[in-house]
C-alpha cells in the first residue's frame, strides 16, 4: 500500500516568518506544502498571490500542492505552473468547463485536482473522474483556517472511493479542514491518501513532533 501523505496548510503559518516555518516543512516528515489562494470572491475572504507563492518556491524543497479558491481558474493556470506548482487544483463550483479546465492544467505540464465543497456530491464526477489526477474534498466550507470538521466528509470519502474504483481510476483523495490526530486514522481508512493540516501543525508547540505523529498515525 502506498504511503499516506501530510500536507501542512501555510495558511496557518506565521506570514511575518515564512521562511523560517517553510524551513520547518522542509525538515519534517511532511510530504507536500499545501497552499490556498483564495480571492474574495468565490470564498469570503482573500489569502495571498503570485508574489508570496514566488518567496515560497524559491524555498520549499517539497510537492507544492495549490488550492485555487478562485473565480475562472482558466485565467491563471499558466502562471501557476510558471510559479512552480505541482499540482494545482481548481473547485468544480467554480468551472462550468470542467474538463476543459483539466485538460489545460495537464497541457501545462501539472497534475490536476479538482475539489468538491461539502454541499457538492460526489457523483458529479461521475463523468470526469478518469480524467483527474487527485480530488480535494473540502471537510469544512473553504476560506478560512481553524474550522471544526464537518462529520459527513468520511461518508464522502467512501462514496469517492467507490466510485474510483468502480470506474478504474487512479484517482488519489486528499482531504482538507479540520483535520487532526482525531481524525486523521478514520480519514485514511475510509480511502483518503493525503491529509492537509494547516492549525492543527502550526499552532502546535512542537511543529516538527505534531507532522511525526500525524505521519504515522496515517501510516499504521
Ligand atoms: O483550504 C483551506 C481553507 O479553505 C485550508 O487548506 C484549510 O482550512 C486548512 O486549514 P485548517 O487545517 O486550519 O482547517
Ligand atoms: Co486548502
Amino acid at each position: 500500500m502506498a504511503s499516506k501523505l501530510i500536507a501542512p496548510s501555510l495558511l496557518a503559518a506565521d506570514f511575518a516568518n515564512l521562511q523560517r516555518d517553510i524551513e520547518m516543512v522542509n525538515q519534517s516528515d511532511a510530504d507536500w506544502f499545501h497552499i490556498d489562494i483564495m480571492d474574495g470572491v468565490f470564498v469570503p475572504n482573500i489569502s495571498f498571490g503570485m508574489p508570496v507563492l514566488q518567496a515560497i518556491q524559491k524555498h520549499a524543497k517539497k510537492t507544492l500542492d495549490v488550492h485555487l479558491m478562485i473565480v475562472d481558474p482558466d485565467r491563471y493556470i499558466k502562471t501557476f505552473a510558471d510559479l512552480g506548482s505541482d499540482v494545482l487544483t481548481v473547485h468544480y463550483e467554480a468551472c462550468p468547463h470542467l474538463h476543459r479546465t483539466i485538460q489545460a492544467i495537464k497541457a501545462e505540464g501539472m497534475k490536476a485536482g479538482v475539489s468538491l465543497n461539502p454541499h457538492t456530491n460526489v457523483s458529479l464526477l461521475e463523468d470526469t473522474i478518469n480524467d483527474i489526477d487527485l480530488v480535494l474534498i473540502m471537510s469544512v466550507n473553504p476560506g478560512f483556517g481553524g474550522q471544526s470538521f464537518i462529520e459527513n466528509t468520511y461518508e464522502k470519502v467512501k462514496q469517492l472511493k467507490a466510485l474510483i474504483e468502480r470506474k478504474g481510476a487512479k484517482t488519489i483523495i486528499e482531504i482538507d479542514g479540520g483535520v487532526t490526530n482525531k481524525n486523521a486514522k478514520q480519514l485514511v481508512d475510509a480511502g483518503a491518501d493525503v491529509l492537509v493540516a494547516g492549525s492543527y501543525v502550526f499552532k502546535s508547540n512542537d511543529q516538527l513532533e505534531t507532522i511525526k505523529n500525524l505521519k504515522a498515525i496515517v501510516n499504521t
